[in-house]
C-alpha cells in the first residue's frame, strides 16, 4: 500500500464472517466513505442487512463451541500471536488508519501500540481465570465457574477504531467468548485488518466478525436473540437507545459514552507540566477523544501566565498532511462534524467568550489537502460555567478556561456536570491532589498528567458518561458470569 495521503482507494470487501472477507448477503446502497485529510472517496461501504448480521452471529456462535472449550492457557497463546503480528503490521495498519480517520500518522503508530499491548494484557490474564472452593458443613461444598457469556456484540465510535474494537475483543476473547463487531461507517477499514489478523493468529474461523453499517446494522445485532451482550462505545444518545433495546432481551451491557471532564490547575503545580498537560487533555485525535479534559479550571493567580503559555504552544501546533512526520494535528473525521465544531465556536463567541487562538478553518498549501477538513486549535478564554461551550461535549480542539479561587469552589463546580467520564488535578501538594480527586465525580482520574492509557488500568464512567470498564482486570468482569455448584456430599434430608 501506498502510503502518500490521497492515494489509497480500497476495493475489497469490508464484511468479515467465517474467517474470510465477504459482501453482505442482503447488502443495501452503498455509501461513500471519506479520507478526511482530502475529502476524497476512499471505498464504498454496503451495510449490513438483518440476514447478514444473523450470518455472522451464527458463525461466531458455532466459533464459541471450539474457543469456549479451550484452556485459559491455548487462548493466551492465540492472542499472544495477533499481538505479535499487529506489532509486526504496526506501520501498514496505523497509516490505514491515519488515511480513514486523519488523525496524524505520529498519533495512530501509539494507538496501534495501545491496541497490541490490550492483546498482550490479556492474553495475560486468560490463564488465571478462575472460580474459588467453598468448603460447607459434612464434607459438602461448593463452587465456582467464571464461564464466558457467548457472542458479544461490539459497537465503536470513529475516533480511535482500530484500538476500540481491541479494547472490547481482547478481554472478550480472553474470557471465552465470540464477537460480531461493527464499526462506525465512517471509519470502516482498520476492523477488518483486525479480524484477518485474528483469523492468522489461530482463532477458530468465526470467532471475531465484522458487520459493516450505522444505527440500522446496528439495532439487529443488538435486538439479536443470540447476542448475549452488548459493549457500546459512542454518544449518550445513542447510549441511551442500546440500553433500551439490550433491557429487552435482559442483556449486560458496557457504555462507554462521551464526556465534559474537569481538569484543575492550581497554582502550586508545574507549569510546563501543566501547560503540557492540557494540550493533551484537549487536542489529541483533533479533540475527538471522549475523556478529554476541556474544562480547564485555572486558580487565578496564574491565570495570566498559564493562558498565555497554553496559546503560545497552541499555536504552534503543526496542522497538515497527517501522514507527514512531523504533522501533530490532522482533519477532523469529516464536513458535517467540522460545522459542528465551527458551530460551537460561533455560540461560544455570542455568549460572550473570547477566541484566544485558532477556531478558524484551516486551508494547506498543499492543493491536494484543500477540500480536507481542518481547523485551527482553539483556546477559548473568558468562560462561564453556563456557556454551551463549557456545558456540552464539543468533540473537537476547543479548550475552554475558567478562573477559580478555592479548592472547595472548584471541586463543585467541576462535578456540576450531566457527565463523568473523567477529570485531572495538577499540583505539587501531594494531600491536594488525592483529596480532589477522590471528591471528583468521574471514573478516570489523572493527577499531574492527562490521557495516557496503560491498558493495565480500568476505564469507564460514572453518571451519563456511562458504566462498565474497559481495560485493566476490571473487564473480566463484565465478558464473563459466574456460575455456582453446589455439591452435597451426604445424604438429601427432605422435609417433606
Ligand atoms: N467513553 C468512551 O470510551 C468513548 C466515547 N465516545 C463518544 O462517542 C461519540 C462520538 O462517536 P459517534 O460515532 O459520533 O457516536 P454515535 O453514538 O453516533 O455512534 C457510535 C456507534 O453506534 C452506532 N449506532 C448509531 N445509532 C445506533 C443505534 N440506534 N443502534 C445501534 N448502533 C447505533 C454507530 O453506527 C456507531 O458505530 C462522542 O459522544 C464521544 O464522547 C467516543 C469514543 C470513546
Ligand atoms: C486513548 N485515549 C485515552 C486518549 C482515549 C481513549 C478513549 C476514546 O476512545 O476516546
Amino acid at each position: 500500500m501506498s502510503s502518500v495521503t490521497g492515494t489509497v482507494t480500497i476495493h475489497q470487501p469490508l464484511n468479515y464472517r467465517a474467517g474470510a472477507r465477504v459482501q453482505p448477503a442482503d447488502g443495501g446502497q452503498a455509501e461513500d466513505v471519506y479520507e478526511p485529510a482530502t475529502g476524497r472517496v476512499i471505498t464504498k461501504l454496503v451495510s449490513s442487512g438483518e440476514k447478514e448480521v444473523d450470518l455472522a452471529v451464527q458463525s461466531a456462535k458455532a466459533a464459541f463451541k471450539i474457543w469456549s472449550q479451550m484452556s485459559g492457557m491455548e487462548r493466551s497463546r492465540v492472542l499472544l500471536e495477533a499481538a505479535r503480528i499487529i506489532r509486526e503490521q504496526r506501520e501498514e495498519i496505523a497509516t490505514l488508519e491515519t488515511i480513514n480517520n486523519g488523525k496524524s500518522i505520529f498519533e495512530a503508530r501509539v494507538d496501534i501500540d495501545i491496541s497490541w499491548q490490550c492483546l498482550e494484557y490479556y492474553a495475560g490474564l486468560a490463564g488465571s481465570l478462575a472460580g474459588e472452593h467453598i468448603q460447607l458443613p459434612g464434607g459438602s461444598f461448593g463452587y465456582t465457574r467464571r464461564e464466558p457469556l457467548g457472542v458479544c456484540a461490539g459497537i465503536g465510535a470513529w475516533n480511535y477504531p482500530f484500538q476500540v474494537a481491541c479494547w472490547k475483543a481482547a478481554p472478550a476473547l480472553a474470557c471465552g467468548n465470540a464477537m460480531v463487531f461493527k464499526p462506525s461507517p465512517f471509519t470502516p477499514l482498520t476492523v477488518v485488518r483486525l479480524a484477518e489478523i485474528f483469523t492468522e493468529a489461530g482463532v477458530p474461523k468465526g470467532l471475531f466478525n465484522v458487520v459493516q453499517g450505522g444505527a440500522a446494522t446496528g439495532q439487529f445485532l443488538c435486538h439479536h436473540p443470540d447476542v448475549a451482550k452488548i459493549s457500546f462505545t459512542g454518544s449518550v444518545p445513542t447510549g441511551i437507545k442500546i440500553m433500551g433495546m439490550a433491557a429487552k432481551g435482559i442483556k449486560p451491557v458496557t457504555l462507554e459514552l462521551g464526556g465534559k471532564s474537569p481538569l484543575i490547575i492550581f497554582s502550586d503545580c508545574a507549569l510546563e507540566n501543566a501547560v503540557n498537560g492540557a494540550l493533551m487533555a484537549n487536542f489529541l485525535t483533533q479533540g475527538e477523544v471522549c475523556c478529554n479534559g476541556t474544562r480547564v479550571f485555572v486558580e487565578r493567580k496564574i491565570l495570566d501566565v498559564f493562558t498565555k503559555e497554553v496559546v503560545k504552544r497552541t499555536q504552534k501546533i503543526k496542522i497538515g498532511d497527517p501522514l507527514l512526520e512531523d504533522t501533530r494535528m490532522g482533519a477532523l473525521i469529516n464536513r458535517p462534524h467540522l460545522d459542528r465544531v465551527q458551530g460551537f465556536i460561533k455560540q461560544a463567541k455570542e455568549q460572550g467568550a473570547e477566541v484566544l487562538c485558532g477556531g478558524d478553518l484551516y486551508v494547506p498549501d498543499d492543493p491536494k489537502l484543500k477540500n480536507g477538513y481542518y481547523m485551527q486549535p482553539c483556546v477559548l478564554g473568558n468562560c462561564t460555567d453556563d456557556m454551551t461551550c463549557v456545558k456540552e461535549e464539543i468533540f473537537g480542539p476547543v479548550m475552554s478556561i475558567l478562573p477559580f479561587d478555592t479548592e472547595e469552589e472548584v471541586v463543585e463546580r467541576a462535578n456540576n456536570t450531566k457527565f463523568g467520564l473523567a477529570g485531572g488535578v495538577f499540583t505539587r501538594d501531594i494531600q491536594k491532589a488525592h483529596r480532589v480527586v477522590a471528591a471528583l465525580k468521574a471514573g478516570m482520574c489523572f493527577i499531574n498528567n492527562y490521557n495516557i492509557s496503560p491498558v493495565e488500568l480500568p476505564f469507564g464512567g460514572y453518571k451519563a458518561s456511562g458504566f462498565g470498564r474497559e481495560n485493566g482486570r476490571a473487564a473480566m468482569e463484565y465478558y464473563s458470569q459466574l456460575k455456582t455448584v453446589c455439591v452435597e456430599m451426604g445424604d438429601v434430608e427432605s422435609v417433606f
